[in-house]
């Protein structure tokens, strides 16, 4: 969290907000983004397939009208591909080639392809958007009573990924405190 306040706050002056044109100049913020999207794809299973013709994959038959699902989620945390892949290390990002936008498979939150989500770069700028200026304007504390330790990433196993617990932080004002 520190790091990415850093980043953000030496760009962007007290005085105004996070806009688009800061975006290209934060590079931090972008590897957190596709390191969350990388652990936890809001569409873990992307959509499903069907085959339209029989093929061989890796020495698997599968005929014609088979129901394909792709599973992104592990994709995305396999160990041949990804070390240490359980953990948040937005570093990874950092000076690689590899994007999350379809054009890699090692990571595919938006899928890839014709059917990929026609959505990305607006998804994205969003994101990017939003949370740095939630960086940039607010200091984030844990709720009374809690620590580091009581924060759980556990999921519920839907078509959408939700988190099981809500996580409960409190924003406060930097100037202020
Ligand atoms: C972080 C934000 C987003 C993520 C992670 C995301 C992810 C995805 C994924 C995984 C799919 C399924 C693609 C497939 O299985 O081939 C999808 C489809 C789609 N997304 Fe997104 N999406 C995001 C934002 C958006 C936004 C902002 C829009 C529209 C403004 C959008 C519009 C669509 C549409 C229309 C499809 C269906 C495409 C099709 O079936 O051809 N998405 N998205």
């Amino acid at each position: 969290m520190s790091k990415l306040q850093k980043e953000i706050r030496d760009l962007v002056s007290d005085g105004r907000q996070v806009d688009e044109d800061d975006l290209p100049k934060l590079p931090y913020l972008k590897a957190v983004i596709k390191e969350t999207l990388r652990l936890f794809p809001p569409a873990p299973l992307l959509l499903p397939r069907q085959s339209m013709s029989d093929c061989n994959i890796n020495g698997y038959t599968i005929p014609a009208k088979t129901l394909v699902i792709v599973n992104a989620w592990a994709i995305a945390r396999d160990p041949d591909t990804w070390e240490n892949p359980d953990e948040f290390v937005p570093e990874r990002f950092l000076n690689s080639s590899i994007d999350i936008i379809g054009t890699d498979f090692e990571a595919i939150p938006f899928a890839s392809g014709r059917r990929g989500c026609p959505g990305i770069a607006m998804g994205l700028a969003t994101v990017e958007l939003e949370l740095a200026n939630l960086v940039h304007s607010f200091d984030w504390e844990l709720s009374a009573g809690m620590t580091r330790e009581d924060i759980d990433t556990e999921v519920l196993p839907v078509i959408t990924m939700h988190k099981k617990h809500p996580l409960c932080l409190v924003p406060m004002n930097r100037y202020v405190h």
